[in-house]
């Protein structure tokens, strides 16, 4: 296979069965109709031992809180609420011991308690050489004010929440130093961010209880990823400024280059890119502020190519869809 991204296009269902169905593939999560008040989001991820994690970047506990916060995050990028998550986990036949097994459902139940998920089933299977842990998450969000990729318009503002770029430096120095080094506190901040990602699912659910027209995406692959799945779904150009893009304060050690990746193509953060209609904008960051959740102006939408144009000096340059794509060679 040579690339993610096309592979999912060519399995686009020519048709549907379901009248109750109202999003399957090409967002965050899909979504179907449930009763009058509410629709049902679900959504599946999977981390793979060597791919998404290995030995020495993650705890057992990391790897079972991040499997359910990236699922979490899914949810949140529909403006959903989370209700249940399954999981399905193949362990190695050899080299992982039952209580290690055990602690990455300890991780997942910190998160699942905090946001109030219930573990309703799953599935157990062996495998020969690395662990995979599959979860499937499932939600609810109020009837007609999903957050949808393709919800873009012309003149709307796009916003991130939070920072960008700790989880790739945090994932950086593991790879560099592995988890026994003694790192100093900033360098602590990072890493916590890749193996304890933070879902916002109340960023989502703000902008869904406000009311207003938003697209929202997760930033799993990386920000110029997801900002081209914005333009995309919605078939607008996105204009990005760089030095608006807030870059996580503990990143200061690094080279400006070594941020810059981070930022824009390190994925991994998930945090909230989306859009809304100028006119909402203070409304919105009002809503924010008092919520103690930050959220920034980076860029705007206008009509045209589904491309994405970045700021930098003044000057734009196209942003490529490059981040993270399971396949392609990640540079
Ligand atoms: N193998 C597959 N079969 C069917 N649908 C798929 C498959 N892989 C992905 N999809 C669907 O394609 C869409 C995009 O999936 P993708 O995994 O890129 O989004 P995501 O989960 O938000 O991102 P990430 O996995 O990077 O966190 C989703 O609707 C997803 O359900
Ligand atoms: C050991 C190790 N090497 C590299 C990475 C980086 N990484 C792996 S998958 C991915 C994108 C998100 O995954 P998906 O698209 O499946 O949601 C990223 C940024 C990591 N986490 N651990
Ligand atoms: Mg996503
Ligand atoms: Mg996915
Ligand atoms: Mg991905």
């Amino acid at each position: 296979m040579k690339d993610e991204f096309a592979f999912i296009q060519s399995l686009l269902p020519k048709k549907q069965y379901h009248r109750s169905l109202i999003k399957g593939i090409g967002d965050d999560a899909a979504l179907f109709h449930h009763g009058d008040e509410y629709d049902t989001v679900v959504c599946v991820d999977t981390l793979v031992e060597n791919i998404h994690f290995k030995r020495c970047t993650m705890l057992p506990a990391h790897i079972g809180y991040k499997a359910l916060a990236v699922n979490l995050s899914d949810i949140a990028a529909m403006g959903g609420i989370p209700n249940y998550y399954l999981v399905s986990i193949a362990v190695p036949k050899k080299g992982w011991k039952d209580c290690e097994v055990k602690e990455i459902y300890d991780g997942m139940n910190e998160l699942a308690e905090r946001f109030k998920v219930d573990l309703i089933g799953g599935d157990t299977v062996s495998s020969n050489q690395e662990l995979v842990i599959t979860v499937t998450a499932i939600g609810t969000v109020a009837k007609g004010r999903r957050l949808f990729r393709q919800n873009s318009k012309s003149g709307d503002v796009v916003f991130v929440t939070d920072f960008l770029g700790a989880s790739a430096a945090g994932l950086s120095l593991l790879l560099e130093h592995g988890m026994n080094y003694p790192y100093a506190k900033e360098q602590r901040e990072l890493i916590e961010q890749h193996q304890k990602p933070n879902p916002q699912i109340k960023a989502g659910l703000l902008l869904v209880n406000m009311g207003v027209r938003a697209a929202l995406n997760d930033i799993s692959d990386g920000i110029a990823s997801e900002a081209n799945e914005l333009a995309e779904a919605s078939g607008k150009t996105i204009v990005l400024d760089y030095g608006k893009i807030p870059k996580h304060p503990a990143l200061g050690s690094f080279s400006n280059k070594e941020i810059e990746d981070f930022v824009l193509y390190g994925g991994e953060d998930f945090q909230l890119i989306g859009t809304a209609n100028k006119k909402n904008w203070d409304q919105i960051q009002s809503a924010f502020h008092e919520a103690n959740i930050k959220i920034t102006e980076i860029g705007y939408v206008k009509n045209g190519e589904p491309k994405v144009y970045l700021l930098k000096n003044h000057s734009p340059f196209i942003l490529d869809k490059r981040g993270y794509n399971h396949f392609r060679k990640n540079e």
